[in-house]
């Protein structure tokens, strides 16, 4: 595969900056060994100290939202431009949470996803079907749905500006994994629209994770699969020598 795979943690709203120093002292000396990218994504009140510790380690940074005007008065949010500043290299975007508590919308999705590539942030946009609409066979329209609404008037040139995360809503923090030949139906059929919304090369760069309770015990059996190129990660990245093992998966 000419795809380099990804493994991305969100730690969503945990780790201080001691506790996310304490997380790299262990985890850097691993992650030498893995041949894979690894990216991080603290809480924002971390990054800056995250980024600091990273610099020369080839690892990346990225932040778990963000708004997509440059500045303003939007209490509580942060611009694509404190991003850059950090500097993070990905920010993700649409992810189900989000969706869920927070009245993210396939619209802001779309516009977050614009002003993070004016940025060359990369985004990690996510789309995933909750367990009803699974049930009533509706996952590749809602998940073909996001994917075309998030990209509507977004110019892609090759495919390596983004990265999709297909996470199943039932499988986030579950401890239900989607089969991995479920997933790569889905995760097919988006690369599928990209080649119909662009090009075959767009297609066949951009990047497309699995996320949903992924452990080192279910990794190897998703990276089979050829359409996965990677996972993103929630609870197992928590954990230092957890999430070695995942993006180490080749190695054992
Ligand atoms: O962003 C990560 C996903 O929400 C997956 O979370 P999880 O690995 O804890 O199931």
């Amino acid at each position: 595969m000419s795809r380099t795979p990804l493994f991305a943690g969100n730690w969503k709203m945990h780790k201080n900056v001691a506790e996310t120093l304490e997380f790299l002292e262990a985890f850097l000396p691993m992650a030498k060994n893995v041949s894979g990218e690894i990216a991080l994504c603290p809480p924002f009140t971390s990054l800056w100290a995250a980024a600091e510790r990273l610099k020369g380690s080839g690892l990346k940074i990225g932040a778990q939202n963000m708004h997509w005007e440059d500045k303003g008065a939007f209490t509580g949010e942060i611009s694509p431009a404190m991003l850059k500043e950090i500097p993070c290299d990905y920010v993700i975007i649409g992810h189900s949470e989000r969706r869920q508590h927070f009245a993210e919308t396939d619209e802001t999705v779309n516009r977050k996803v614009k002003s993070a590539l004016k940025y060359a942030i990369t985004p990690i946009i996510c789309v995933g079907e909750s367990l009803e609409q699974r049930e009533k066979g509706q996952t590749l329209s809602v998940v073909l749905s996001q994917v075309e609404k998030a990209l509507e008037g977004v110019d892609i040139h090759d495919g390596n500006e983004l990265v999709f995360a297909y996470e199943p809503i039932w499988a986030i923090g579950t401890g239900k994994v989607a089969m991995p030949s479920d997933a790569q139906e889905v995760i097919g059929a988006l690369r599928k629209k990209l080649s119909e919304l662009y090009s075959v090369q767009v297609s066949k760069n951009t990047r497309i994770l699995y996320g949903g309770s992924v452990k080192p015990e279910n990794i190897r059996d998703l990276m089979a699969e050829p359409d996965i190129d990677g996972a993103l990660v929630g609870g197992a990245s928590l954990d230092a020598d957890t999430f070695y093992r995942i993006a180490a998966y080749d190695q054992s």
